[in-house]
């Protein structure tokens, strides 16, 4: 999950959202010219505070840096950095910062440094977990824990873990939701996926119809997500889905408040226009009695287990102690999140390539191939070659041009002998790796990379030329980034392929997906360089007869 990407793409949205409610009036009663005397002072003292706080991150932390420190990059403005650079086009701003000071570099953005590690000084960052903390930095930017104790805290409190104790949440998708185990979701994905279809997408046969298709995934995918994490009667409640997706807008926005504010301002904002309150309430409302109701029953019988009956059942606390049914929903919330930030992008992303390949053979080859199966599930979806090489191929060209934020726990010394002050953040450049011949090394090259188009351009056919199973969209390694590496990828990652394939398969076959006009596609949308989203534009789907 790549969270540091939400915070620009947030911000403009928060602003204008806080701007557009009721702050000020809730403050500042608009009824006289005192008040308005009054309004101006208050904004005035606001604007003195959050300038000298600017102010303080972009000079007075600065200090001197040692020779061997990994260098800054030229340019940039005061406080904003490079981030009208980087947003602008990010991938040839990380060719100029590589031409400029090599293959790690250090970039300002929002008043932050960041130290930007490319290439095979990636892999360093994710292979020393003790050195490069990954949570840190994510928790920072999507305060999910955080969030849940400032609106929910006074109601229930989770279970304290320590640093070196087992992350409930990690752990469960580590040890439950592997290859070979997510098929125990099967059947609800196909009943989430076609109850989902019918919810949102009315189109009769023959009929044509334009979808906002950017507007309603995040509450298909929540709808199908809710079915096999929360449970049946979470996935059929358009409550409980709809509280999903509020909950995860509103983290998003309260973790950019609370990065670029300090707390004494953000949380009042927080708890203001953006309390999980109400969420929280209703996930707990829903979910405890099943819960309970599961404990009553033998546990090694439970047909359809989901997320949260693993975390109540699968291990014990750190003190040896059983989760009691709250002590296990508590962490669906943030599990689910960071399911549906992440799945919902790529489904966007697939659909607008789809789209716009609606003219190449590619889709008709692609239902010829899926209309052989003998079977019509996640599984025997899931080993089809084609969508296997699409999918591959979305998540490696549609990875953002930086990503991963790590916190550095320690001065950190590279291979090539520059470092990272300790406390620094350092980030990766993933597609600048995936679009680099070098990563591949010489036998990809000759497998694969011959036959398709360059790596700069997008190729749904790429993966297929590969002979063995080390080329398959679930399969790590440095030149595909999209999951992450080692012990910290992503264990998210079997389920949400078989997922994202079930649903992109039911799209294709039921539907002619075409843009709703024919001139040239639409660039997607960047922000920061951080986060890189499919056009907003909608889609044109028509029922397809045969
Ligand atoms: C296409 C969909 C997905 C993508 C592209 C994706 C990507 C990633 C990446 C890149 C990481 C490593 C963190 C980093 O390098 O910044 C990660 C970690 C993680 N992902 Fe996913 N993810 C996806 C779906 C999911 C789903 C569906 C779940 C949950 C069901 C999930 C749960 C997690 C968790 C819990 C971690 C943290 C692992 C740890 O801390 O060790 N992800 N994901």
């Amino acid at each position: 999950m790549d969270a540091v990407s939400t915070l620009w793409y947030q911000s403009t949205d928060i602003l204008q959202s806080v701007s557009r409610t009721s702050l000020l009036q809730h403050y500042l009663p608009a009824s006289s010219s005192t008040t308005i005397d009054k309004r101006r002072i208050v904004l005035s003292t606001l604007s003195v505070v959050f300038g000298s706080y600017v102010l303080w991150r972009t000079t007075v932390r600065q200090k001197r840096r040692p020779n061997s420190e990994v260098k800054a990059v030229s340019g940039g403005l005061p406080f904003l950095g490079h981030v009208l650079e980087s947003s602008h086009d990010s991938l040839a701003f990380i060719n100029r910062c590589k031409a400029e000071q090599g293959p790690a570099f250090r970039i300002r953005l929002l008043g932050q440094d960041l130290y930007v590690v490319t290439g095979r000084l990636i892999p360093e960052v994710y292979h020393n977990i003790r050195l490069y903390n990954f949570h840190e930095p994510h928790h920072e930017v999507l305060p999910i824990h955080w969030m849940q104790e400032l609106c929910h805290g006074h109601k229930f409190k989770g279970e304290h873990i320590g640093p070196h104790d087992r992350q409930p949440a990690i752990y469960t998708l580590q040890h439950y939701f592997k290859a070979n185990q997510v098929t125990i979701f099967s059947k609800r994905i196909q009943d989430g996926t076609k109850i989902t279809l019918e919810r949102y997408i009315h189109v009769s046969p023959n009929e044509k119809k334009v979808i906002p298709v950017s507007d309603i995934m995040p509450f298909m995918i929540s709808q199908v997500m809710s079915f096999c994490l929360a449970g049946r009667k979470a996935g059929t409640s358009p409550e409980f889905v709809d509280a999903l997706v509020s909950f995860t807008k509103k983290v998003c926005r309260a973790g950019v408040l609370h990065a670029l504010f300090p707390e004494w301002l953000a949380v009042p904002i927080i708890k203001g226009f953006f309390s999980v309150e109400q969420e929280l309430d209703l996930f707990m409302e829903m979910l405890v009695p099943e819960m309970e109701a599961l404990l009553n029953e033998n546990k090694d019988d439970i047909e359809e287990p989901t997320f949260i009956s693993k975390v109540l059942f699968g291990f014990p606390k750190a003190n040896g102690e059983m989760r009691t049914p709250e002590e296990a929903i508590y962490h669906y919330p943030g599990m689910a999140l960071a399911a549906v930030v992440t799945v919902t992008p790529t489904v966007l992303f697939v659909l607008y390539e789809l789209a716009y390949l609606s003219t190449s053979p590619f889709i008709e080859e692609l239902r010829a191939e899926l209309g052989q199966l003998e079977e019509w599930t996640p599984e025997s979806i899931g080993r089809n070659k084609l969508l296997d090489s699409l999918m591959r191929e979305i998540l490696r060209y549609k990875v953002s041009a930086m990503a991963s934020p790590h916190r550095v726990m320690a001065d950190a010394t590279l291979s090539n002998g520059q470092t990272i002050p300790g406390g620094s953040i350092v980030i990766t450049a993933p597609y600048d790796s995936h679009t680099d011949s070098n990563t591949y090394g010489v036998e990809a090259a000759a497998m694969f990379l011959d036959k398709s188009l360059p790596l700069d351009q997008f190729d749904p056919y790429r993966f297929i030329y590969v002979g063995d199973d080390s080329k398959k969209s679930t399969s790590i390694g440095p030149d595909y980034l999209a999951f992450g590496l080692f012990s910290r990828a992503c264990p998210g990652r079997f389920f949400a392929l078989n997922m994202i394939k079930y649903i992109v398969a039911e799209l294709v076959m039921k539907y002619n997906i075409t843009p709703v006009s024919t001139g040239k596609r639409p660039k997607d949308s960047e922000y920061l360089g951080t986060l890189r989203l499919a056009p907003s534009d909608p889609l044109v789907f028509e029922r397809r007869t045969n």
